[in-house]
Formats: structure tokens, sequence, C-alpha cells
């Protein structure tokens, strides 16, 4: 879709708004246009549907998602970017809706009349708190997929494969009812101001939950399995009761380490353990 009038640079609206980065907010904005169309065009054809957008800052994502004909939902804790905001809607009308507000604060899975894609260069503090809120709700969730920023360490965690030291209790949170993979890395020097770490772009879509396990078994079980990482399963899962039978009914030795149980082995655990 075509703006109502050309946009100007994202330089001139920062200057223009007075929006220097602020550190405490996570703010590392994307100012190249072609980059931000391609994270845009991860989840496949926008075009009509509903997307929510965390932390829009001056609109550079918020610009793509639109020109992909997307109808954009966008939370932003910065008041000082608000206005900026403004100016997109108005070159868009009636695309885009802008809330004020905390992220955290706000229940997003009612703003939405069908099931929206959640793109988002996330605020780097709050990312993972904000995943696994989506990844812990109702399922099907409420989301189509989520293609999200984060530093590349955390998207290294989210897509991690056993016998890796990246694997742990958020591979298995994403995975065992999603698919997830790194759609494209991103290099610091793309960000304004450059954080120290690089990025990469995580595209999760939700698949239907295996049947007979309940999400509380599941994080008993991998909040005590890496929880001592280090130690053999029939240590670390003392404390959950019936591990051990489950251990002898899905045939996983207990003398394995957490970080070698695979998602499929961590399901089969929990729908033991009833
Ligand atoms: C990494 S910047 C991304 C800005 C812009 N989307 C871009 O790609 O250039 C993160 C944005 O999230 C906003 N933010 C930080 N914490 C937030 C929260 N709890 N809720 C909503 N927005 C938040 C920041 O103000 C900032 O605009």
């Amino acid at each position: 879709m075509t703006p109502l009038h050309p946009l100007p640079p994202l330089r001139d609206v920062i200057a223009r708004h007075g929006l220097a980065a602020s550190k405490a907010l996570g703010q590392n904005f994307l100012f190249d246009g072609q980059l931000l169309a391609r994270i845009a065009a991860i989840p496949g054809d926008l075009t009509e549907a509903q997307v929510l957008e965390i932390g829009p800052g001056p609109g550079g994502l918020t610009r793509a998602l639109l020109q992909a004909g997307a109808r954009v939902t966008a939370i932003e804790r910065d008041r000082r970017c608000i206005p900026a905001l403004a100016e997109l809607a108005e070159a868009f009308p009636d695309r885009l809706k802008v809330i004020e507000g905390d992220a955290l604060q706000v229940d997003t899975s009612t703003l939405f009349t069908t099931k929206p894609h959640i793109v988002s260069n996330l605020p780097y503090n709050v990312g993972t708190a904000l995943l696994v809120g989506w990844l812990s709700s109702a399922w099907l969730p409420w989301w189509q997929s989520c293609t999200l920023m984060f530093q590349k360490e955390v998207a290294e965690r989210i897509v991690a494969m056993p016998d890796t030291s990246a694997y742990g209790r958020l591979a298995v949170l994403a995975q065992w009812r999603c698919s997830a993979k790194i759609a494209m890395p991103v290099h610091r020097s793309a960000f304004t101001p450059p954080p120290k770490v690089m990025s990469a772009v995580v595209h999760l879509v939700p698949q239907e939950a295996p049947e007979g396990i309940r999400f509380r078994t599941l994080e008993r079980l991998t909040a005590a399995a890496f929880g001592q990482r280090r130690k053999m399963l029939r240590q670390s899962l003392k404390a959950v009761a019936g591990a051990d039978a489950a251990m002898e009914a899905t045939g996983i030795d207990p003398t394995r380490r957490a970080e070698t149980v695979s998602v499929a082995e961590f399901i089969a655990l929990a729908r033991a353990l009833g």
C-alpha cells in the first residue's frame, strides 16, 4: 500500500520530534528501508492482515508493515514517539492504531477480530517476557505467527537443538508447540545507535499442541531438569513426583543430562507424568 504522501526520511522524523534514543527503553532504531521490508516479508503476504507491533518507536518497521498492506496495531511506551506515529497514521488512513502504554500491561489478546501476526523489533529488556507470555497462552493461540528481533544469543536459545550449550527451558517452551527458526541475522551496525551485541529475527509458527500434556507439567519438568542441567536426570528430577516411573515407562535413561533430552522426549515424559 502506498502512503497518501511521500514519507520523510526516518532520521528527519527523529530530529523533528527530538527522539534521542533512550537506553532505558531499549531503543535501537532501524532506518534501512530494504532491511525493514525484508523483515516485514518474513510472515508471508500481509495484504489486509492484522499485525501487532510492540515498540514502533519512530515507525520504521511500522512503515514497512503498512507498505506491505497490513493493518497495524502498535503499542509504544515512549510518549515522545506518539506524535511521529500520528503523522504516519495520517499517511495511511484507517490502517494504523497506536496504543500508548507498556506492552507488558496490555492484554493484547483482546485487541483483534482475526488472528494477528506479531512482528516486532523488540526492546531487549522485555522481549523474552513478552514471548514467554505469548507462548503460555491457551492453545492454539490468539496469534498466527511471531516475527521477532532478539539479541543473537537469545534467538539461538529459542531455536536451540539438544546437546548444545544454548539448549534449555526457552527452547523446549518455544518448540514443544511451535516451529521456530532464525529467519535472518542482523548485524549490530544496522541499528542506531548500534547495540553491543548482534541480533537475529526469529520466526515462530504455532502448531497443534501434542495431546495429553499440561503446560504446567512440562514447565515443572523443564524447570527441575534445567535447574541442575549438569546433573543426571535421576538427581535433577528427584523433586518431581513420578519422574522415576515416567523415565522407565518412556525408556529415557536416568543417567542422561537435561541438555541431551529432546523436545519430543520431554513431551513423552510430561505425558507419562499425567
Ligand atoms: C529496539 S526499539 C525498536 C524501534 C523501532 N520499531 C525500530 O525498529 O526502529 C524498541 C522500542 O520499544 C519501545 N518500548 C520499550 N519498552 C516497551 C514496553 N514495555 N512496551 C511498549 N514499548 C516499549 C521503545 O520505546 C522503542 O521504541
